[in-house]
């Protein structure tokens, strides 16, 4: 038998995600990040020589066409069975809850949340219930299996989700770059009965887009839809990547300096509770989220705060830290626990200043010399 190697491949690298227009033209063409889903925690497919796996997908209604090659195949005799690529790959191509004889979606008569162009490129981002766009949708399924990890389909008739649909248009084909979808929870609030707590549940921007800032556009759009909204009390992320937490920071952070929350006159330390809920309550962000974005504009400060100031951010800092860690921290004996509080704050200013170093410049506001003309 011939070396063990080229009967053993991983499927993350055989894997080809191949768009086409309308036209037959390829659009586009990809590799999965994740296949453990679908293969298990090895990725690796077995028993075939040159594996070669395309899905093919004709974008905008992404019916996807799958084809498998290879040059040899372990014989029986061997006593290796060879992964079934076409059967376990075929389970989750399409959401089979989905009537096969639904009528195919014209993207051309979706609502359209939000276009943008640039480079003389055209894009737009519709929105609608995943049940309208369910023909679409019985195919996207995969995608969160293969880019999001712990990704898992969704219930496409639950009405409680929305769907966001990040087109290019070339030349009048619709060219699929990504999609996001949310979760609305009801939220109880004393001032109404419909408040709505949505959650981004899936966000995903296909790999050779990644990088040119769609997934910014893409949540901008998203969180200023949820702004105007006045059902909408706050909107939350689920079980975020790093990737994307770092796209978050990014574009929460300008929103709130776009919104003069930074140049306030309340913003200085030590920040005030009644000033922090109520212009929490205003970006609809959780109160996690939002006291991050303060904490970076502050580190961003603190060339020019005061000692009583850095004392009020370390103070501000650790008394998070502490409250999110709660029940760790307390079976720790005094010491322990303020070493352990001490090192966490650390890390925490660290990671701000690497943050803030991609972020726009505050203005010097809040300053040390206007404290001392007080
Ligand atoms: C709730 C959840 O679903 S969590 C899971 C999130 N999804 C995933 O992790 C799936 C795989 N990843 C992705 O889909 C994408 O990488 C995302 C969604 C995380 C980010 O989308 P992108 O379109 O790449 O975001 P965007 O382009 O706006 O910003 C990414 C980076 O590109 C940079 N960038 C933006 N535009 C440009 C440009 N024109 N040229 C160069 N760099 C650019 C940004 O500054 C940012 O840099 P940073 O990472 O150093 O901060």
């Amino acid at each position: 038998m011939s070396n063990i190697d080229e009967w053993v491949h991983n499927a993350n690298e055989c894997i080809s995600i191949v768009q086409k227009n309308e036209k037959g033209d390829v659009d586009c063409e990809f590799h999965p990040t994740f296949t453990y889903s679908i293969f298990g925690d090895s990725e690796v497919l077995y028993g075939y020589k040159n594996l070669n796996i395309e899905i093919q997908y004709i974008s905008p209604s992404m019916k996807p066409q799958l084809k498998v090659t290879c040059s040899d195949r372990l014989a029986p005799e061997s006593g290796v069975e060879p992964t079934n690529v076409d059967k376990t790959l075929s389970k989750y191509l399409r959401d089979d809850r989905v009537p096969e004889s639904l009528e195919p979606v014209d993207v051309r008569n979706i609502p359209v949340a939000e276009t943008y162009s640039f480079d003389e490129r055209k894009f737009c981002i519709l929105k609608s219930k995943p049940s309208d766009l369910a023909a679409i949708m019985q195919y996207l399924q995969i995608f969160s299996l293969f880019f999001i990890e712990g990704g898992s389909f969704i219930d496409i008739f639950d009405p409680k989700w929305t769907i966001y649909l990040l087109y290019e248009i070339k030349e009048e084909q619709y060219c699929l770059r990504g999609y996001c979808t949310v979760y609305h929870y009801y939220k109880w609030d004393k001032t109404r009965t419909d408040g709505e707590r949505p959650r981004i549940s899936q966000f995903v921007i296909f790999p050779p887009f990644q990088r040119e800032g769609h997934g910014s556009r893409l949540y901008n759009t998203i969180v200023n839809i949820f702004l105007e909204d006045p059902k909408i009390l706050e909107f939350a992320v689920e079980d975020s990547s790093e990737a994307f937490d770092d796209l978050r920071d990014r574009c929460d952070f300008q929103r709130l300096k776009s919104m003069n929350i930074f140049t306030s006159p309340e913003f200085r330390l030590p920040l005030s509770k009644e000033w922090l809920h109520s212009q929490r309550s205003a970006t609809k962000l959780p109160p996690r989220q939002f006291l991050r974005c303060c904490e970076i504009a502050l580190t961003m400060k603190m060339k020019d705060l005061s000692l009583l100031e850095r004392k009020a951010l370390r103070l501000l800092i650790k008394e998070r830290i502490f409250r999110q860690n709660l029940d760790v921290l307390l079976q720790l004996d005094r010491s322990d626990r303020l070493d352990k509080i001490q090192g966490a704050y650390q890390n925490q200013l660290d990671e701000y200043k690497k943050i803030a170093k991609k972020l726009p410049k505050l203005l010097k506001e809040g300053s040390r010399k206007r404290q001392k003309t007080k």
